[in-house]
This record gives structure tokens, C-alpha cells and sequence, in this order.
């Protein structure tokens, strides 16, 4: 058996256009554009071509996009004080603070300045208790992606058994909430888990997020899986790849996502979708 590749690009192409449209009809009924704020703090490499990708975004869809480009020595009340003017503008409809942030300032004290009806990374405390109750508003933009590529495939993923490899706060963990609301049973793999392999071989569902190249052998592959790969790994030679090992994957699994060009592009495209939300259902 060969995989069918899961092309992220694609579908994400699809969903920018559909709000390229949506965003054209608000303003020709004299309605505003949606405005995302993109808060990036220090000169990480990684983090700046990030950053640059949803700018770019936000203004293909007709966005209006404002950067907050701060200093490495930014202190934390200085950030905080970026935050309260942008939750006060009327203009701003999502807030994104670019993680990871420089040692000296919390992430979650961060995050939790953002009203949360503007987080529109749906990290807020209150947007992941919404998730956890089955009543979601603003979900986190990589899960809610890979929801899409997985409904893509045509599979019912009921009664799936999920297994998820990483507990992150931005990934593993609302990911599990995500398809445990789609009616998976699910199991969260993560550094304490012994017998990783026991567990993968299980997966009917397998979702990666290590951040460590081919972590999962392809071996290790449930025949027909559906397996998607959020890892981005730069390699010496400079070549992009995820954390499953692609080429023996592909032998065993049914459906698979590409490095790159799986679940990247859609964690961009759903950030631009919650905007669109966050504009629509919140500060209409
Ligand atoms: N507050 C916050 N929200 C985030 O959503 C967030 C974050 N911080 N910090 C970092 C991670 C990472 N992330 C990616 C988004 C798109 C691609 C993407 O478009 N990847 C392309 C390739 C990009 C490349 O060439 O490096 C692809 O997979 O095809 C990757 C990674 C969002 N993150």
C-alpha cells in the first residue's frame, strides 16, 4: 500500500480564498476589514520567518495587518502595556504574541492579558476551558487545521483510536481535546510514556508534535493510519523534515502529511479564519 498524501497547501489556499471572499463582501457593504496584531519580541531566525508568513497572509485575505516589532530587552510590563492598548483598539480583532518569548517574561501571565475574545491563538485559559466543556469558540489554530486535513481524507472518525505524541499547550493538548470532541478515544503519549511503540502501533489516528526528526519509525505505522506530522525540523543540509519517518510511512500508512506543506500552511490559514470569526462574531 502507498499513502495518500494530505496536501496542506492546497486546502489552506482554499480556505485563504474563501476569505479573501468573505473579507471583499464585508467591505463592499461598507463594513471594516478584519485587523490581526502580530507581536514579535527579540530577532529569533525561526520565529521572524513565522511571522513574516502570517503578515504576508493577513494581507493576501485583505486583512489590515499590524506588526509590534520589540526589542530582546523588551521587559514584561512594557509588553503587557502593548497588549491593553491593542485590546482596547477598535481596529484589532486577533492579537498574536509570537512564542517562545525570552526567558525573562512569562507566557502565561502573557497570554492571559489578551482579552479573549481577541486570542486568536486560542491559548487563553478561558478559550481552552471552552474547549475542554465541548462548547469551543476560538480554537487553537494548529488542532483546528488538522481537523480539516484529517475531515479532508472522507474518514469517520468516530470511534477512532486517536494517539496523539506530545502534550504541548499550543498542540498535543487541545489536539486531544479537538478529536476527543469528534468522538476518538484518544491516548497523549509524552516523555513519561513507556512503550511509545506499543502505543503508535494502535494509532487509527496518529497525530506527531516532538519537534525531533523521524522520532517515529515507520515501522511502528498501523496499517491504513491516517498520520499527520506537525514536526518541522531543519536538518544540516537544510532540508525541512517532520518527525515520522516519511518514505517507510508512506508504505504502510493511508493517508499522510507532508514536511512541508501539511499542517504549516493550515496553522496559518485557521489563524486567519479566527480572525475572521473574532471580527464577525465578536466586534461586528
Ligand atoms: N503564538 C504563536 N502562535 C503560533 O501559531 C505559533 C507560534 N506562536 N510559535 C511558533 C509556531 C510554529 N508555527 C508555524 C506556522 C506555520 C508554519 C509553516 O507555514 N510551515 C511551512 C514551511 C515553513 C518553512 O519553510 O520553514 C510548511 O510546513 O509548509 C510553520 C510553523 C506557528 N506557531
Amino acid at each position: 500500500m502507498t499513502a495518500s498524501i494530505i496536501d496542506g497547501k492546497s486546502h489552506a489556499a482554499s480556505i485563504r480564498q474563501n476569505i479573501a471572499t468573505k473579507v471583499e463582501q464585508r467591505i463592499n457593504q461598507g463594513l471594516r476589514a478584519p485587523g490581526l496584531a502580530v507581536i514579535l519580541v527579540g530577532a529569533d531566525p525561526a520565529s521572524q520567518v513565522y511571522v513574516g508568513n502570517k503578515r504576508k497572509a493577513c494581507e493576501q485575505v485583505g486583512f489590515i495587518s499590524k506588526s509590534v516589532d520589540l526589542d530582546a530587552s523588551t521587559t514584561q510590563s512594557e509588553l503587557l502595556a502593548h497588549i491593553d492598548a491593542l485590546n482596547e483598539d477598535p481596529s484589532i480583532d486577533g492579537i498574536l504574541v509570537q512564542l517562545p518569548l525570552p526567558d525573562h517574561i512569562d507566557s502565561s501571565t502573557v497570554i492571559e492579558r489578551i482579552r479573549p475574545d481577541k486570542d486568536v491563538d486560542g491559548f487563553h485559559p478561558y478559550n481552552v476551558g471552552r474547549l475542554a466543556q465541548r462548547i469551543p469558540v476560538l480554537r487553537p489554530c494548529t488542532p483546528l487545521g488538522i481537523m480539516h486535513l484529517v475531515q479532508s481524507t472522507g474518514l469517520k472518525t468516530q470511534g477512532m483510536h486517536a494517539v496523539i505524541v506530545g502534550a504541548s499547550n499550543i498542540v498535543g493538548r487541545p489536539m486531544t481535546l479537538e478529536l476527543l470532541l469528534r468522538g476518538c478515544t484518544t491516548t497523549t503519549c509524552h516523555r513519561f510514556t513507556q512503550d511509545l511503540r506499543h502505543h503508535v502501533e494502535q494509532a487509527d489516528l496518529l497525530v506527531v508534535a516532538v519537534g525531533k526528526p523521524n522520532f517515529i519509525p515507520g515501522e511502528w505505522i498501523k496499517p491504513g493510519a491516517i498520520v499527520i506530522d506537525v514536526g518541522i525540523n531543519r536538518l544540516d543540509t537544510g532540508k525541512l523534515v517532520g518527525d515520522v519517518e516519511f518514505d517507510k510511512a508512506c508504505e504502510r500508512a493511508g493517508h499522510i502529511t507532508p514536511v512541508p506543506g501539511g499542517v504549516g500552511p493550515m496553522t496559518i490559514a485557521c489563524l486567519l479564519q479566527n480572525t475572521l470569526f473574532a471580527c464577525e462574531q465578536y466586534h461586528s
